[in-house]
């Protein structure tokens, strides 16, 4: 295993721990599969299923030989993170008009977000090379994540966190862990430019996606969709965008499949963000090479209120390769998404309902064809953001807690709505 610059491919020293290399690329770590037999694998991750409190009952670590073969077990800090549903929906799959639908509920992770895939790879690396301080900046997911898996393995957690456009449900969660939460006048692309230059000599260990431990967990995510379908995936899997850490691990999971033989064929990924902070779709639907920042990003779904984000050039360059596609979606069409999801009994938080309104337009683009099947990755539980959900339920009264009496008329009044 290496870490190497994924810009210029110069090799790195791990001990050094650094996120960017001199020319300023990201880094990321590279396996050596040479040996790895895929099929006495696939046997070895079946027996895995029924681990219940040893490392590999984790739907990470359960991957390990794929994620981080060198990291001993002694040092590995999980909460059986992964094991998460792949559900159909009959009521969603028919709203969409698509042969077939599935939906991945990353939000059943134990601390409610898909964060957690490669939080409990990045702070089990850390902790490894001997880090007592973990931090991140973020819009309250990674932050939540950081604190429970710092609290489980004992360490000192800070996180960064914009003053304004996060869900106050995420502070709440991060606080309650017992991490230190320092709020900043700023967006998450703001607190990452500041520990990209000051981490290294603060002494933290930076969990956020820049960190290429944090990638290599998430990968799991599509290793465990694989395996659930028999290692068959659907023709398209459509995630939500905001710093862009999940279409760069699903791509590089897609591809150690592809390179094992675990999978066939590659399927097509489309990255869908909102419209007020998409400037991934802005470069790649306008055919450029290079991320133009947009520099006030703005979207009711905060986890993706981000405006330029750190993994742009690989996700630039999986979607290029694969055939991949973007698009944007509004305000509106992620709520009106998300009441689906909600109803449907799977539920999630607003950047995760973007997939669903992401499928209705592709499908509408003929991006993504009818009679194709589709799988969305619902990144984040539905309590994540109570305030938006109030707003969106009870302000506008599309929902509403009904009062009565408890006698038998009132009731019944109330059931037969007469
Ligand atoms: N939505 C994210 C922002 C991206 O964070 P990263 O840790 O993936 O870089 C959050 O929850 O903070």
């Amino acid at each position: 295993m290496k870490i190497v610059c994924y810009e210029c491919g110069k090799e790195q020293k791990d001990g050094n721990f650094v996120y960017r290399c001199s020319c300023g690329g990201l880094l990321e770590v590279i396996h050596d599969f040479t040996g790895l037999d895929a099929e006495k694998l696939k046997r070895l991750f079946a027996q895995r299923l029924s681990e219940r409190m040893s490392v590999y009952a984790s739907g990470v670590w359960s991957y390990k030989e794929l994620i981080h073969p060198e990291l001993a077990e002694s040092d590995i800090v999980t909460k059986y993170e992964g094991n998460t549903g792949l559900y159909r929906s009959e009521q969603i799959r028919s709203a969409l008009g698509i042969r077939e639908l599935w939906l991945k509920a990353q939000s059943e992770n134990p601390s409610g977000s898909f964060k957690d895939n490669g939080m409990t790879v990045a702070i089990s690396h850390g902790r490894a090379l001997g880090f007592e301080r973990f931090t991140c900046t973020s819009t309250g997911n990674t932050s939540s994540s950081l604190a429970m898996y710092a609290a489980l393995a004992e360490k000192e957690a800070i996180a960064l966190v914009p003053r304004k456009q996060i869900s106050l449900n995420k502070v709440l969660q991060t606080l309650a862990y017992g991490a230190k939460v320092i709020g900043f006048d700023g967006t998450y692309d703001d607190g990452i430019r500041f520990y990209e230059r000051y981490g290294r000599e603060l002494g933290v260990y930076i969990c956020n996606s820049i960190n290429p431990f944090r990638i290599e967990g998430q990968k799991s995510i599509v290793y465990e969709m694989a395996q659930s379908l028999n290692w068959e995936l659907p023709d398209w899997i459509v995630i939500p965008g905001g710093a862009l850490s999940n279409v760069t691990a699903l791509g590089k999971g897609l591809q150690d499949m592809l390179e094992l033989g675990f999978i066939r064929r590659m399927p097509k990924v489309a990255v869908v963000q909102a419209e007020g902070a998409s400037p991934f779709h802005m470069m790649m639907s306008q055919g450029k090479r290079n991320l133009e920042p947009v520099e006030r990003p703005s979207t009711i779904a905060s986890a993706m209120n981000i405006g330029n984000p750190p993994s742009w050039s690989k996700a630039r360059d999986f979607l290029s390769r694969t055939g991949g596609e973007t698009c944007s979606v509004t305000d509106e069409e992620i709520m009106e998404a998300k009441a689906l999801v909600d109803r449907s009994g799977i539920g999630c938080e607003p950047a995760s309902a973007a997939t669903v309104a992401g499928v209705w337009k592709l499908i509408a683009e003929k991006k993504i064809g009818a009679e194709e099947s589709v799988a969305c990755i619902l990144t984040g539980n539905l309590l994540k953001d109570t305030d938006v959900l109030r707003e969106y339920l009870l302000k506008d009264g599309r929902a509403q807690m009904l009062a009565a009496d408890l006698t038998v008329e009132s009731l019944e009044r109330l059931i037969r709505g007469s």
